[in-house]
């Protein structure tokens, strides 16, 4: 039977989640244009089918991948943009795009983070820069590391779309052998919870890095999940199963994987290091470490009790000591 005309989709962002989408989104049939900033990474992409930077164990399908360093050029005639760069960096990436761009496209942010300028969630930033329509924008959460990814081991993504067609529609996009997808609805309570796992996640470092155990940290991390979904009700009401996998899921995966680079982030700062010098021995970002910031500001007129997500804060904004940050914090868990 003859197949039919392959998705056209533009990968933005060089890093390991982008790099593991691809891999993926290769499965299936869908046709690829990859921006990397590097245009080193993107030539040695070409050449050997290897991402240099990150995961450069994965093969990449170069018959269905084309690389490129130009934005403009990438996001031409594609029905899908995922955006899988840090946060912070999505403005730069994406510099020189207007909404023309974007107009009749499918937008999907594969970012844990908020944008730090404007204290914003992603897809509440594109949707305003871009006029996005809210259905033709969507989410992938979960628990999914890219290493495992890379491994081909067994993973759950949930894609939320305020749109149940654009969710399903992405959700088959990233269906393949060893993921199995889910569509729902709750963009921004998914959006917000995968924000605040990786300040959690951030806490659970400092706390490994401080010599607590398992037994604090099961402490912390059941805390948390109230945290959580306080801060969640009270900026996005709406009723929700925190249970399910793209929210408790995705905290567990972040607080206890070694691979987790915000668990990693905050072992370093619990161990001593300064923020300069934690980042310098990572190659990769936490998002944690931003996101932090900007939930503290939101905080601001919600009032919500978070003494998690405001130990995390003092300890990397106000130079507070980790030390004396998680004593105070010791007699308000429970
Ligand atoms: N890794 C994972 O398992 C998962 C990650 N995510 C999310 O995906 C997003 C991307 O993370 P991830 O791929 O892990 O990131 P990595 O840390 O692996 O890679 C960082 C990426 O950011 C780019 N970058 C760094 N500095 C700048 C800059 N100043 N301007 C523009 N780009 C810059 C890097 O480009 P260069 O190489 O050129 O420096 C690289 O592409 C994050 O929001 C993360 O939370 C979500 C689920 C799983
Ligand atoms: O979101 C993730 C796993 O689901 C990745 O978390 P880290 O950025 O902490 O590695």
């Amino acid at each position: 039977m003859k197949q039919s005309q392959p998705v056209r989709l533009t990968m933005v962002g060089g890093g390991s989640w982008a790099t593991a989408l691809v891999k993926i989104l290769s499965e299936n049939n869908v046709s690829i244009k990859w921006w990397l900033r590097k245009s080193s990474d993107a030539e040695h992409i070409k050449k050997f089918g290897h991402n240099p930077s990150y995961l450069s164990d994965v093969q990449i399908n170069t018959r269905k991948v084309k690389v490129c360093i130009k934005i403009r050029e990438a996001v031409r005639d594609s029905e899908f943009i995922i955006l899988a760069v840090p946060a912070a960096f999505i403005g730069d990436a994406l510099t020189g795009l207007k909404p023309e761009h974007f107009a009749g496209k499918w937008v999907i942010s594969a970012i844990k983070g908020m944008i730090p300028s404007a204290n914003q969630l992603v897809t509440d930033w594109v949707s305003n820069q871009y006029d996005v329509p809210p259905e033709r924008m969507a989410v992938i959460a979960g628990p999914c590391h890219a290493e495992e990814v890379a491994l081909e081991k067994q993973s759950y993504l949930t894609i939320a779309s305020p749109d149940s067609d654009s969710a399903k529609r992405v959700a088959d996009l990233l269906r393949c052998r060893f993921v199995q997808t889910t569509p729902v609805d709750d963009i921004y309570g998914i959006e917000y919870a995968a924000v605040m796992k990786n300040i959690i996640a951030l806490a659970c470092g400092i706390t490994r890095g401080l010599g607590y155990g398992d037994n604090f940290q099961a402490v912390l991390v059941s805390n948390a999940m109230q945290e959580i979904r306080r801060f969640v009700d009270a900026v996005y009401p709406k009723h929700r199963d925190l249970s399910g996998s793209a929210y408790l899921g995705d905290l567990l995966v972040t607080a206890y994987s070694p691979f987790s680079r915000n668990r990693t982030f905050g072992t370093l700062i619990g161990r001593g290091y300064t923020i300069q010098s934690a980042q310098a021995e990572m190659n990769m970002i936490a998002e944690g470490y931003y996101a932090v910031k900007s939930i503290h500001e939101i905080n601001k007129q919600f009032n919500v009790d978070m003494p998690i997500t405001r130990a995390v804060y003092c300890i990397l904004y106000e130079r507070a000591s980790p030390t004396a940050e998680m004593n105070k914090l010791k007699g308000e868990l429970m």
